[in-house]
């Protein structure tokens, strides 16, 4: 009796346990289904968000438009002979870019408008002309001491009345914009200001309504407007201040700038300026003559040395450049090489000293100087129209970042070009800076399709990245796959494939594989790579074409000094 009770206790016990963890598999379940419908449902308040978004969007460009077709293009508005005359006596400018002109008559005739336009596109003509023709001040908002010291430089030389007020203005300067302000007889044309200076100073904003009132408000420019967006990659709180631009003062119109913004951003820079009627107007990104290409990099640093001092030293022999590297330590290496190979070069770096940079930013400037070996720190407001090649030592963390570093060549539009170098262990130091950044690894990743694609024109892949569509032609073979004249050989990945995951298949915590261990353990396996007479170089695009692809997989580990990026199936 005592034995068949414990029997059947234990045959209890038995099935309680099972139905238990019965329970709590459907108690997982369950919460994994309601974590899905929660997930889907936020999508779907995403989705319908967007919609809402875009059929307001696409309702009020079309309203925009429609008032505003005849505006665009036309040469027989008040302004059009004065236009073309300061355009030709003042800034010695023949022909107008495309949509220079739609921008000038938008904002002349009052009306809100944002430019898109790549960099070195030509934007600030777009409010400097328009400055001239105008009764009173147009407002520059800017967000940088430095740019807003370029363009004041460069105005000053065209005989332009313009000033600039920022946080260490003296009180006499101050003193001096706010009586030009207000006073009617001022001959001032531009005022530049960061959006500090608005955001914090009442004084200022009581000049501007004065000068509203006497109806010297031309217009608002607003510079690198997408920071206003925290959808941006360049978001700054005190933009978002701008939104009282409006409110305030009406009848100014508002034009906005920038070179890098996706629609979203737009929208939301939309919102916050309050201009739902405003007008968008996107420049194409095809920069005509820049030359593009990429180069396998070396895996050896002293023969990457010398193949970037042979290009400066032959195709660019005594022509201005500019290479970018990934850290400051690299900028200063690759410096100190290029000196020693007898190039004039300085590094330039946001770790160097504010007099250091400028000295180095103007010898390079003024052609005393050949190269500026430079972190991404040199960026914003260089305005050097005969930059022949920007050569990048290391890939860019995103296409955008690509786009506007490269973009700093050929400002003047004669032929310039623009080299990467593609390496194999960059994309994990890179990926391991911008893992942490909430699409800072997508970015990265587009960035390494456009440097793994040996077939396709350059230029294509730069259209499609920012949702345009050229055609071949656009190129003319201008790019290192257009003039490629042997066909590429491709291959099928998936034994590949197999073979590495088989490799990562055997990781365990003692023995994790980093890209560069992998790459290691599956050159050592000679018979498929001799089979097919893989190079390294391959055999590391394979890799990162298998990882962009999502077939192979980065994980972060983090130590006290580092992050560590191993691979792991995908
Ligand atoms: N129609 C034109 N013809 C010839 N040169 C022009 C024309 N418009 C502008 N430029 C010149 O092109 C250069 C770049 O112009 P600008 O600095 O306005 O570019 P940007 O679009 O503001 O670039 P960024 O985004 O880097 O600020 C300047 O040297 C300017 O004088």
């Amino acid at each position: 009796m005592t034995g068949e009770y414990s029997s059947f206790k234990v045959s209890n016990v038995i099935i309680i346990l099972s139905d238990a963890q019965e329970l709590r598999q459907i108690n997982e379940e369950l919460e994994s289904l309601e974590k899905q419908i929660e997930n889907l449902n936020e999508r779907k308040m995403q989705l319908k968000r967007k919609k809402q978004c875009l059929q307001e969007n696409i309702k009020a460009q079309t309203l925009a438009l429609q008032s505003s077709t005849d505006q665009l293009d036309r040469q027989d508005h008040l302004w059009s002979k004065e236009l073309s005359e300061k355009q030709s006596s003042v800034f010695g400018i023949s022909d107008l870019r495309p949509l220079q002109l739609s921008t000038m008559n938008l904002t002349l005739s009052n009306k809100n408008c944002i430019l898109v336009m790549p960099t070195g596109g030509g934007k600030s003509l777009c409010f400097q002309l328009p400055a001239l023709l105008s009764k009173g001040v147009t407002l520059v908002i800017s967000p940088l001491v430095s740019l807003m010291e370029d363009q004041l430089f460069a105005l000053e030389n065209l005989n332009i009345s313009a000033a600039m007020l920022n946080a260490s203005s003296t009180k006499e300067h101050v003193k001096f914009v706010h009586s030009e302000m207000t006073s009617t007889k001022s001959d001032l044309r531009l005022l530049y200001v960061t959006p500090e200076k608005l955001a914090k100073s009442k004084r200022f904003m009581s000049y501007l309504e004065k000068m509203y009132t006497q109806n010297r408000l031309a217009r608002f420019a607003i510079d690198e407007v997408h920071c206003c967006s925290q959808w941006g990659h360049d978001f700054r709180p005190d933009y978002k201040f701008l939104g009282i631009l409006k409110r305030q003062f009406p009848k100014a119109p508002i034009l906005g700038l920038t070179a890098t913004a996706t629609s979203s951003v737009l929208n939301d820079v939309k919102k916050i300026l309050q201009i739902p009627d405003c007008v968008i107007l996107k420049a194409s990104f095809n920069r005509a003559n820049l030359f593009y290409e990429v180069r396998p990099k070396p895996s050896n640093a002293h023969a990457l040395v010398e193949e970037i001092v042979d290009l400066i030293q032959t195709r660019f022999r005594d022509q201005s450049g500019i290479v970018y590297c990934l850290t400051q330590k690299d900028s200063e290496e690759m410096a100190r090489q290029l000196q020693s190979h007898g190039l004039t070069a300085a590094c330039y770096h946001a770790q160097m000293d504010a007099k250091h940079r400028s000295l180095a930013h103007r010898k390079w400037t003024t052609n005393k100087i050949q190269v500026v070996v430079a972190t991404i720190a040199f960026g914003m407001g260089i305005d050097k129209p005969n930059v022949r090649f920007v050569i990048h030592h290391t890939i860019s963390k995103s296409m955008e970042n690509y786009y506007q570093e490269s973009g700093r060549a050929g400002r003047d539009d004669q032929t310039a070009h623009c080299i990467v170098f593609r390496g194999f262990a960059d994309l994990f130091r890179q990926s391991t800076m911008v893992f942490s950044e909430q699409t800072g690894q997508e970015k990265l990743y587009s960035m390494l399709d456009y440097v793994n694609d040996l077939s396709t024109c350059r230029r294509a892949l730069i259209a499609r990245h920012f949702g345009e569509t050229w055609k071949s032609s656009d190129c003319q073979e201008k790019c290192d796959n257009c003039q490629r004249k042997t066909s590429v050989t491709s291959f099928n990945c998936y034994s590949f494939a197999k073979n590495l995951i088989n490799i990562l298949s055997k990781t365990s915590k003692i023995q994790r594989y980093t890209g560069l261990k992998l790459l290691d353990a599956w050159m050592a396996q000679k018979p498929c790579l001799q089979e097919k007479k893989l190079s390294r170089s391959q055999c590391e695009m394979i890799i990162m074409q298998l990882i962009t692809n999502g077939y192979l997989k980065e994980d972060y580990h983090f130590t006290p000094y580092s992050t560590i990026s191993y691979l792991i199936p995908g």
